[in-house]
């Protein structure tokens, strides 16, 4: 069973724009809600792909109710922590050009009973648990150090755990050793204090984070693909994509990927990138499922093409 815990849940709304004039009132041709937030959308392609999963998430208000319903249509087993404040709502705005932009709200607070509720619903979830997804930004009131309390509370009960955090809540989470980490460009860029021009520059980096504590380390590089560097080795996993809809949720989907395919080798890398190539191909932060796969046009290397400049370079 694959455990998903998402400290700062959302609901997604995306809007489909022509384009975005600030200052003007901007009529939007499409809209569409989903369940959000990094952890719901791994336990959303888990599902798909017909493996269980649970959903821990905190939920209040309209916006949690929706979420719960939602998630309930997906045929996904959530474990609600119902709190006094309202779930965030996260704006997309999709422009006809393919940019996207995003408003995330900071979500509730949460009181220190509601924390450690939380706390505990992620000890009884974990029982069942052979990896525990750990993904997002956490919400006002959870210390930075809540991740790497999570990963070592995780580890003593045997299950293996999968960060996708950025910032202050990544760093501290390292020195808990948690078994694997999939920043992106930006957040490995972050995690040390570099810019990042090059698909070396991100191998070093994410070499780095190893050496900070992670076991292994799944960067994702946006439409460059996806590096994997573990005690075994380093890969480099790409796939071509002719039509990009929404990179919205494409991390989500490859961590996913990842774990399904058993989370850790070049197989479970090829995974990670089918599933984000898949995603990106798919509107909103809809979830990809087996058949939208193409295992065909995936490619994984030992050899890392070091000198690549990013298609997007980190500031
Ligand atoms: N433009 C693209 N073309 C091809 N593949 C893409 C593109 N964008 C993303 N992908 C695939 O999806 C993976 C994840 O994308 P990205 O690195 O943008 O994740 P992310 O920033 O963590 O996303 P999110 O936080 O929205 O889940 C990439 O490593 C790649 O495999
Ligand atoms: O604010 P966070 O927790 O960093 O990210 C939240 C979020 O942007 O991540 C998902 C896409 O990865 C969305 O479903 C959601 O809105």
């Amino acid at each position: 069973m694959i455990l998903t815990v998402t400290p700062n849940p959302s609901l997604d709304r995306t809007y489909e724009v022509p384009a975005l004039e600030r200052g003007e009132v901007v009529r939007a041709t499409g809209e569409r809600v989903d369940p959000g937030g990094k952890g719901v959308n791994v336990s959303r392609a888990v599902a798909a792909a017909g493996r269980r999963t649970v959903a821990v998430l905190p939920l209040g208000g309209a916006p949690g109710a929706l979420v719960a319903d939602l998630l309930d249509t997906y045929g996904i087993e959530v474990a609600p922590v119902r709190v006094a404040g309202a779930t965030r709502s996260n704006i997309a705005l999709a422009e006809s050009d393919g940019v996207l932009t995003k408003i995330n709200a900071p979500g509730p607070e949460l009181s220190a009973e509601e924390q450690e509720r939380l706390l505990d619903t992620v000890r009884e979830q974990s029982r069942d648990a052979d990896w525990i997804a750990c993904c997002g930004s956490l919400p006002r009131g959870l210390a930075p150090s809540w991740y790497a309390d999570v990963v070592t509370r995780a580890h003593a009960m045997g299950a293996r755990i999968a960060l996708d955090t950025s910032g202050q809540a990544l760093l501290e989470a390292l020195r808990a050793r948690p078994d694997v980490v999939k920043p992106n460009a930006e957040e490995l860029a972050e995690a040390v204090a570099r810019p990042l021009m090059t698909v070396g520059d991100a191998l070093k980096a994410a070499e780095e984070v190893r050496a900070m504590g992670a076991h292994a380390v799944l960067a994702s590089l946006g439409a460059d693909g996806q590096l994997l560097v573990s005690d075994t080795g380093a890969w480099f996993g790409s796939a071509r994509v002719s039509e990009v809809r929404s990179n919205v949720g494409a991390g989500d989907a490859s961590l996913a990927g990842f774990l399904i395919a058993g989370g850790t080798g070049p197989e479970a890398l090829a995974s990670a990138v089918a599933h984000g190539a898949a995603a990106v191909r798919l509107p909103g932060s809809v979830m990809p499922a087996p058949a939208d796969l193409n295992p065909a046009a995936v490619t994984v290397t030992r050899y890392i093409p070091v000198d690549r400049e990013l298609t997007e370079p980190t500031p």
